[in-house]
């Protein structure tokens, strides 16, 4: 088995992380500042719904909830999620006609590709094509093209590799005597890998589809881990999942709409083994949905490229708590992210 896999870095990447997943938040807001209005239009219509807000603007929910996440984290605007008021910052300097307004700091930035494409998906509901190849494939599709599902996939696999080792250590307390491990989604299989690293009684199966299952099983087996990993070739929608004790849905549900999320949580709670644990690793935002900022920015990327969004432990335990799951407490791990277990039937 390879060494690093139960070994921490000496030094946080945190940061260096940071940097990527905010990538995109600027042209977010400039797309909210420079083409909506979004602000002048606040500041006539305080304490709107978000729903309104969509609806004024001719923009969908999922994209609408991601760019006021983001304005709230900011400091933008303020208020119960769904009573939207600008703050005194988001009134002096993003409303036009403020003698602070800083619109137009932003022009530079109002037609670059990445503010036209979260044009498209504010306006569409389905993710732009501005990170996939040239050919205009969405992410998704372009996962099922060997080469950019391996970049893809390399791109997950070195974040992993430390966000496995945060995630293998937390969960120590709650593994039990439970020894199966599904891995739903899971990529490069390196989250089966340091978990099995690090709690030896382990044997996980990653589910993955084609053509990254190749990718899968040739990273298990660079790691010397065929005897206690293996991979299963499937499409988790398509397909029944093989029961387990322990599921695992690593930044997966964050790629998908409410109702494929709900449809992967009833797949979880069918393939789930009685008193079986459910762990959803991700990037989470507060209930409240002020932040992390950091989450924030994120989702945004999250907006733009998939079909998903960062969500709140509120969001995804009233789905648990629908299909019967006793829903735990949301654990923070490393680099903004945590996980959130829940258990199928018995205590949390
Ligand atoms: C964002 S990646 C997460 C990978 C890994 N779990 C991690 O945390 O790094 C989402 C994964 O879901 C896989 N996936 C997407 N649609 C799928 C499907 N229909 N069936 C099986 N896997 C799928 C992708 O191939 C990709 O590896």
């Amino acid at each position: 088995m390879s060494a690093f896999l139960n070994q921490f870095p000496a030094t946080d990447p945190g940061g260096i992380l940071d940097l990527r997943d905010r990538q995109f938040a600027a042209e977010l807001i400039a797309t909210a500042l420079l083409h909506l209005d979004l602000f002048t239009w606040l500041e006539a219509n305080p304490g709107v719904t978000s729903a309104a807000i969509a609806e004024h603007f001719g923009i969908k929910e999922r994209p609408t909830d991601v760019m006021l996440t983001l304005c709230r984290a900011y400091g933008f605007v303020a208020g119960d999620p769904n009573r939207v008021s600008l703050t005194p910052m988001g009134r002096e300097h993003l409303v036009k006609g403020s003698p602070w307004f800083l619109g137009p700091y932003f022009v530079p930035v109002r037609d670059t590709p990445v503010v036209r494409g979260f044009l498209d998906v504010l306006r569409t509901g389905k993710p732009g094509n501005w990170q996939a190849k040239s050919d205009g494939k969405g992410w998704h599709e372009s996962m099922l093209d060997p080469e950019f599902a391996r970049e893809f996939t390399e791109l997950m696999n070195s974040r992993g590799l430390v966000f496995g080792q945060a995630l293998a250590r937390e969960l120590t307390p709650l593994l039990g005597p439970r020894r199966t491990l599904l891995d739903v989604g899971g990529g490069s299989g390196i989250y089966s890998s340091t978990l099995v690293a690090h709690h030896p009684q382990l044997r996980a199966s990653v589910l993955e589809q084609s053509p990254v299952d190749v990718i899968t099983r040739s990273e298990i087996a660079r790691h010397g881990l065929e005897e206690k990993v293996e991979v299963i070739t499937a499409d988790m929608f398509a397909n029944d999942w093989p029961q387990s004790e322990i599921i695992l849905l690593s930044n997966v549900l964050h790629d998908w709409d409410f109702p494929e999320v709900r449809l992967l949580l009833e797949r979880a709670a069918k393939a789930l083994a009685p008193d079986g644990l459910l762990v959803i690793h991700d990037a989470f935002i507060r209930d409240d949905k002020s932040g992390p900022v950091a989450v924030a920015e994120y989702s945004a990327l999250l907006m733009n490229i998939t079909q998903g969004k960062c969500y709140t432990p509120m969001e995804l335990g009233g789905v648990l708590t629908d299909l019967g799951f006793r829903v735990g407490l949301f654990h923070d791990t490393v680099a903004h992210r945590g996980f959130l277990h829940a258990m199928k039937g018995g205590s949390p």
